[in-house]
């Protein structure tokens, strides 16, 4: 039975993938099938539009998510997808790789959004390229067409209007991996999820020293917000975790609010901050590309302005 797959780590990641998957299920006329790890996120799926979910029993803890692959090849051999989308997390990448290596076919990784060429029924899937500068077509000519797909693309697919209709189908357990988790080390800070988060401050390389992106951790706490950086703060300086990078290559987030501070606002990072609802950047050079996609802009000294932020912030918000 063909049908369009979806499979992401989170619940709220796959229900923007079933979103994405239901619009191409719709054209093509097959159904959209969704991956829980227990039948009650599995009934969720269902109300939100897939038509079947398939339940995939939890991994023992020395199991990576790699581990997957044999159970989702075997399924996929038996019911034939026309495609798969697959989360783009750090896990997910490395799942649906080898997925498609296990299936033979083609993979387009961080696409941005596709559509359905109506003569081939093929799926015209982007993704960005040279820095955010060009966009990429690409066509998976063998099946199931593979696509990995970063959270916050799409919006989530919102609860259908009739009861949930549809199968609940539980595939076997995982195998043992010849990978072995040996030990596992929570990650000290930054464990926040920023693509999580409503309000987001976001730290650049305008910040002189280490100690200085305290000042942005004032401002995001007086907001009741989490810390972000660009690229370079995390990649070069490594004064935050390469978790909190925002960016075309780091994380896409959507919140209520951003802001950027000392980041001139290259393409590459505009394109993971842009879907923010509004966008205000600190900066001393008003001719920071920045401004080009602030809502609000503050031309100045962040070591002069962030404080005066701060201060009036605790006076009017009562945190
Ligand atoms: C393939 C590729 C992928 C990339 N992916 C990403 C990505 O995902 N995310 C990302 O962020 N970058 C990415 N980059 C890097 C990107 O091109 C920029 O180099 C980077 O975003 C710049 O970071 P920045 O704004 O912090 O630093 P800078 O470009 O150095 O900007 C610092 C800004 O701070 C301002 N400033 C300085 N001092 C002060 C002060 N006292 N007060 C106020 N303002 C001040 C300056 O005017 C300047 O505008 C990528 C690059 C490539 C080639």
């Amino acid at each position: 039975m063909a049908g369009i797959w979806v499979f992401a780590e989170g619940a709220e990641h796959t229900l923007e993938l079933l979103c994405a998957g239901r619009k191409v299920a719709e054209q093509l006329g097959v159904h959209p099938v969704a991956f829980a790890p227990d039948e009650e996120l599995a009934r969720r799926y269902l109300a939100h539009g897939a038509r079947e979910v398939f339940v995939l029993p939890g991994l023992a803890p020395d199991q990576g998510l790699e581990a997957y692959v044999p159970v989702l090849a075997q399924a996929a051999a038996q019911e034939e997808p026309d495609v798969i989308l697959i989360g783009a997390t750090q896990r997910g990448k490395e799942m649906a790789a080898r997925l498609s290596a296990r299936l033979d076919t083609g993979l387009c990784s961080n696409c941005a959004g596709f559509e359905v060429d109506a003569g081939s029924g093929r799926l015209v899937m982007e993704r960005l390229m040279y820095g955010g500068a060009g966009v990429q077509k690409v066509v998976c000519t063998t099946r199931p067409q593979m696509a990995t797909i970063a959270a916050r693309a799409f919006e989530p697919a919102p609860a259908g209007e009739d009861d949930a209709k549809g199968t609940i189908r539980s595939l076997a357990a995982a195998p043992s991996s010849p990978v072995k988790v040996l030990h596992r080390t929570p990650a000290a800070r930054g464990s926040v999820d920023v693509t999580e988060a409503k309000i987001v401050v976001c730290v650049g390389r305008g910040i002189e020293k280490k100690e200085d992106v305290k000042l942005a951790r004032d401002l995001a706490d007086a907001l009741g917000g989490e810390l972000a950086c660009s690229r370079p703060v995390a990649e070069e300086l490594r004064w935050l975790p390469e978790e909190v990078y925002l960016g075309i290559s780091g994380k896409k987030i959507k919140p209520q609010l951003y802001v950027g501070v000392g980041v001139s606002g290259q393409i590459q990072h505009v394109t993971g901050i842009r879907d923010s609802r509004v966008i205000l950047a600190i900066n001393k050079d008003e001719n920071a590309p920045i401004f080009e996609a602030a809502d609000y802009g503050i031309v100045g000294d962040l070591y002069q302005v962030v404080p005066i932020l701060i201060d009036e912030l605790k006076k009017t918000l009562k945190h």
